[in-house]
């Protein structure tokens, strides 16, 4: 008789490690048509939108999806790279950086690195069906948040478990929960600061300006808002500001409800009347630029400040491919894969670790 098989059933091929770098997701065109199947899943997420169902399917399926996928859409066509969106050409190549830095550290470990989005593609279903072809018994999901919400965090790995409950012979999973003090991540941001001061001197205030959440988010107990201060706080320092050379701020309101505060555009308007020579601006909690850095900063929020009245403004780009960063990134991996890998190569692993730091040190 013979023996019902699952179809990925691998049985001979080596086990293998995954790291899985998870990001938010992005359209897969800057065209209404591309953006109006994205933002119905982004949006239909009870993580990301927690009106009561009924209420909420009305207001997106009769309003939102009517009306802001043809504006967004424009907005995505101005930051347009040759290769595809911002954050999904940037997170690609984290992703092949981060690979190449771990198989040069830990080059015998069987090590597979990919990324998945959790909103369009490539969909966390569809890379968990390739790591599972592939016999990836265990995975590290890495969420490209360094700091925690439930609304990017919290559903990433929702949507990993979920895919893990369909599985019989599930892979173990690890999750990284946040890093928003994480040295390596903080003495990066900071150098990225450092590097664009060296060649266009200091600004009057350095604005840290991270995405938002609804207000009621923090009165629930998310640790969000808590973390986007630590790292700001740590950024500072790092930078030896004083209190009244920095501010933090949360961008990218969405909907009527109020949002934490302060907001970056009413910031960037006060800062433009009371005439300030220069600002500078960096989004610390994305590791890499997309639409929220490069339009609604970059673009929208030099206008704000501009036309009310302020001088010089200066977006700082994200720490993308950054060197220090991907050694950062290395480091948090080779931190969490501790006792993943083979005996052998656990001594390997320690080596990689202080290989990392040192690489990220020499950069
Ligand atoms: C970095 C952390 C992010 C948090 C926290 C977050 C919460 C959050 N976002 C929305 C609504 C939208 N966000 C959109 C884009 C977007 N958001 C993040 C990150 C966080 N969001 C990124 C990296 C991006 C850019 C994606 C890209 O393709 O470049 C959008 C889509 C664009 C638009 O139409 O404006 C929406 C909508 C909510 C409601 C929310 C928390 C409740
Ligand atoms: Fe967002
Ligand atoms: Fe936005």
């Amino acid at each position: 008789m013979a023996y019902l098989v699952e179809p990925t059933y691998t049985h001979g091929t080596p086990e293998k490690t995954a790291v899985l770098l998870v990001n938010l997701g992005t359209p897969d065109a800057p065209t209404a048509a591309a953006l109006r199947p994205y933002l119905k899943q982004f949006l239909s997420d009870p993580r990301v939108v927690e009106i009561p169902k009924p209420i909420w399917w009305m207001i997106l399926n009769g309003i939102i999806l009517n009306v802001r996928p043809k504006k967004s859409a424009l907005k995505y066509a101005s930051v347009w790279m040759p290769e595809g969106s911002p954050l999904k050409v940037h997170t690609e190549r984290q992703t092949a950086l981060l690979s190449k830095q771990l198989s040069e550290i830990v080059p015998d470990a069987p090590l597979v690195v990919d990324y998945a989005m959790r909103y369009g593609n490539p969909s966390i279903p569809d890379v968990l069906a390739k790591l599972k072809a592939q016999n990836c018994q265990r995975i590290l999901l890495v969420p490209m948040y360094p700091q925690y919400a439930a609304s990017t965090v919290a559903t990433a790995c929702d949507e990993v478990f979920a895919q893990l409950q369909k599985m019989r012979n599930a892979p173990a999973l690890r999750t990284i929960r946040h890093y928003h003090d994480d040295a390596a991540y903080i003495a990066a941001t900071a150098q990225n600061v450092r590097d664009h001061w060296t060649l266009h001197g200091r600004p009057d205030m350095l604005l840290m300006s991270f995405h938002g959440l609804p207000r009621y988010t923090l009165e629930k107990g998310d640790p969000y808002h808590c973390e986007c201060h630590k790292t700001g706080r740590l950024i500072a320092e790092a930078l030896g500001l004083s209190r009244d050379e920095y501010r933090i701020t949360f961008q990218s309101r969405f909907g009527k409800a109020e949002w934490l505060q302060p907001y970056t555009t009413a910031t960037l308007k006060e800062l433009g009347k009371a005439n300030t020579r220069r600002v500078d601006v960096i989004c610390p909690g994305f590791l890499a630029d997309c639409l929220e850095t490069l339009e609604e900063i970059a673009q929208e929020g030099k206008e704000d400040f501009q036309h009310a009245g302020g001088g010089e403004f200066h977006y700082i780009p994200c720490l993308n491919e950054r060197p220090d960063w991907i050694s950062a990134l290395t480091k948090l991996t080779l931190d969490n894969l501790q006792g993943w890998l083979a005996s052998p190569d656990a001594v390997a692993l320690e080596q990689g670790r202080l290989r990392a730091i040192e690489l990220g040190a020499q950069r």
